[in-house]
């Protein structure tokens, strides 16, 4: 289980262990052996009955970690052999790989002598961890080769080796090719996850993620740089059963609430027999509480819109939405999905100057792509919601650095991309896939894993999405907030549904999602306190 949500870089967790050792309040030997000690305690919880375990132990803090969890394990009665590097690490993975020495011998970490040895047997990752600074080559290489291949029970110390904690990237490896690398069942990490568990490949790699307690949660205070937060999927918390509802969504506004006070949420619709999308994005804004919905197409394709839901309003705009928005209790609008480019280009000329709060996703995105003075025009209100795709249109610099090959760490990672789109852009990016990320202007960010869920990825779910979340707008959430919570709320309709999830089933699947949410204390414990399950 997860508890901790703060996700930091490998520098960020540098400082923090930097500043625990220059405080006295830890040894770096006393870390080592705590991170070492976890590790055993994971394989002893998964293997109760001692049996063969091979330890691979690299030239730094990572081996020394290995070291130490050869010695527990043997002490615990498993039958350990230990292969490692000749290279002289620092003095405490000296003074842990010395400590084995008095217990048994070290082999050299070979192929030859991997393949040697007897077959079968647990296997700990404890090459390289946070260390990682170029891609393996050689002897290391071509025994993390061979790992990926047998697929032998594989428990990986802080990261499976070769993974870019930063990134998720694996280091030397076109980005997504991570067939042959080790595949851990679990990976033991240290203090709290960092952004390549969670995103890239990571969550492919390291299987089951622990995130062990070394102690350093006293000097949390050391300085770091707004570190990014992970909204996992949540559950109810069995230690707490009955919390009061006051998320966010159930407030009720002071005094006499009323259907104007959860917001007008404005849905810009396309021409005729192209409703589909913008209608479901409208009934995903009316379920998740907008107090009122109006999908607006052209006049020519108003009647595709008759029927379902009736609580639904709709209007025709034409070409131009200056005496639309003279309404001012239009308080948030989506524009894109099925709006057709150059409408959505033409609306968002007289929409973004208004400083309306705006999703723009799908066609809008495309037209911001296509004129520099619309992207000029986005304001600190705007969540622009593209997938990969979308996302290469319209910062094709930074998607090229994101696809690149990574030859050294850390390398440039999908957070560090949505993060460099909103400073530029000035608004809140919201970049899609099984690892959403979103950033804020200002460098906030959440990243959301739902690689539990590939059957979110149906047509017209980011149409739901954008819905969600214009919705969230509407109820006067801020951006960052709307789009994270729109992003947690999505999945999870996902995840009770199940497979065989139609994007329309989205929308119907808010009410329970939003019962669930009632059980937690408020917006800020959702935000920062969501176990993963
Ligand atoms: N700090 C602490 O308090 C705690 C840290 N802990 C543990 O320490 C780990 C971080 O330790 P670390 O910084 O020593 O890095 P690590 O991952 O062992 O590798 C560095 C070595 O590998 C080398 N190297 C790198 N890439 C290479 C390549 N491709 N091919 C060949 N060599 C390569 C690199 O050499 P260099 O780049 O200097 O030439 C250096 O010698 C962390 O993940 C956690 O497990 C825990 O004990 C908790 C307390
Ligand atoms: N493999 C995946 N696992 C879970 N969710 C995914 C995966 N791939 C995409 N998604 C999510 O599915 C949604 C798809 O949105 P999008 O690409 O805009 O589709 P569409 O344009 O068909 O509506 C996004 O919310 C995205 O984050
Ligand atoms: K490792």
């Amino acid at each position: 289980m997860l508890e901790s949500t703060e996700v930091l870089t490998t520098a960020q967790m540098r400082a923090i262990e930097s500043a625990a050792m220059a405080t006295g309040q830890a040894t770096g030997l006393q870390l080592m052996e705590r991170a070492g000690r976890a590790v055993a305690g994971q394989i002893r919880l998964r293997w109760p009955k001692p049996r063969r375990v091979t330890v691979l132990c690299g030239p730094g803090n990572n081996g020394g970690d290995g070291y130490v969890v050869a010695r527990l394990l043997h002490r615990a009665g498993w039958q350990v052999r230990v292969l490692g590097t000749d290279n002289p690490p620092g003095p405490d993975a000296a003074q842990m790989k010395r400590q084995w020495q008095g217990i048994g011998r070290i082999e050299p970490l070979t192929l030859a002598v991997l393949q040697g040895g007897a077959e079968g047997g647990v296997h700990v990752d404890a090459i390289f961890g946070t260390g990682l600074t170029r891609p393996p080559e050689g002897e290391v290489a071509a025994i993390l080769h061979h790992l990926g291949r047998i697929k032998p029970p594989l428990v990986a110390v802080d990261c499976p080796s070769g993974l870019c904690m930063d990134s998720g990237a694996l280091l030397g490896h076109p980005r997504g090719g991570g067939d042959l690398a080790p595949h851990a069942n679990v990976t033991v990490a240290f203090h709290r996850p960092k952004p390549g568990h969670v995103i890239g490949l990571g969550p492919l790699l390291c299987g089951e993620l622990v995130i062990a307690d070394i102690g350093l949660h006293d000097v949390d205070s050391a300085p770091t740089a707004r570190p990014a937060v992970i909204w996992p999927p949540f559950d109810i918390p069995r230690d707490q059963p009955d919390r009061p509802p006051t998320n966010p969504l159930l407030k009720q506004s002071p005094l006499h609430p009323h259907k104007y006070s959860h917001g007008h949420a404005l849905i810009l619709a396309g021409g005729p027999a192209r409703g589909g999308a913008a209608r479901l994005s409208a009934r995903a804004a009316l379920r998740i509480g907008a107090g009122l919905v109006t999908l607006a197409p052209p006049a020519e394709a108003l009647p595709d819109h008759i029927g379902q839901p009736d609580a639904l309003m709709r209007r025709a705009v034409d070409h131009e939405l200056q005496e639309t928005l003279a309404d001012t209790r239009l308080n948030a609008i989506c524009i894109g999905p099925g709006c057709g480019i150059d409408r959505a280009g033409a609306l968002l000329a007289d929409l973004l100057p208004a400083r309306r709060a705006t999703v723009l996703d799908a066609d809008a995105l495309t037209a911001l792509s296509r004129d520099a003075a619309l992207t000029a025009a986005l304001h600190d209100a705007c969540v622009l919601t593209p997938h990969m795709g979308e996302f290469a249109r319209l910062f094709p610099d930074l998607a090229e650095r994101l696809a690149a090959t990574p030859s050294e760490g850390p390398a440039y990672s999908k957070l560090d991309a949505a993060r460099d789109a909103a400073a530029r852009c000035g608004a809140v990016v919201l970049l899609k896939g099984p690892d959403t990320v979103i950033a804020a202007p200002d460098g906030r960010a959440r990243i959301h894993s739902a690689f539990d869920v590939p059957w979110l990825a149906t047509a017209g779910a980011g149409d739901a999405l954008a819905g969600m979340i214009t919705g969230l707008l509407a109820r006067s959430l801020p951006p960052l907030e709307a789009a994270s919570l729109g992003t947690l709320i999505h999945a999870q309709a996902a995840r009770l549904f199940g497979p065989g999830l139609i994007a329309d089933d989205l929308p119907e699947m808010i009410p329970q999602v939003l019962r669930a949410l009632q059980k937690f204390q408020s917006s800020s414990s959702v935000a920062t306190a969501l176990p993963m399950t």
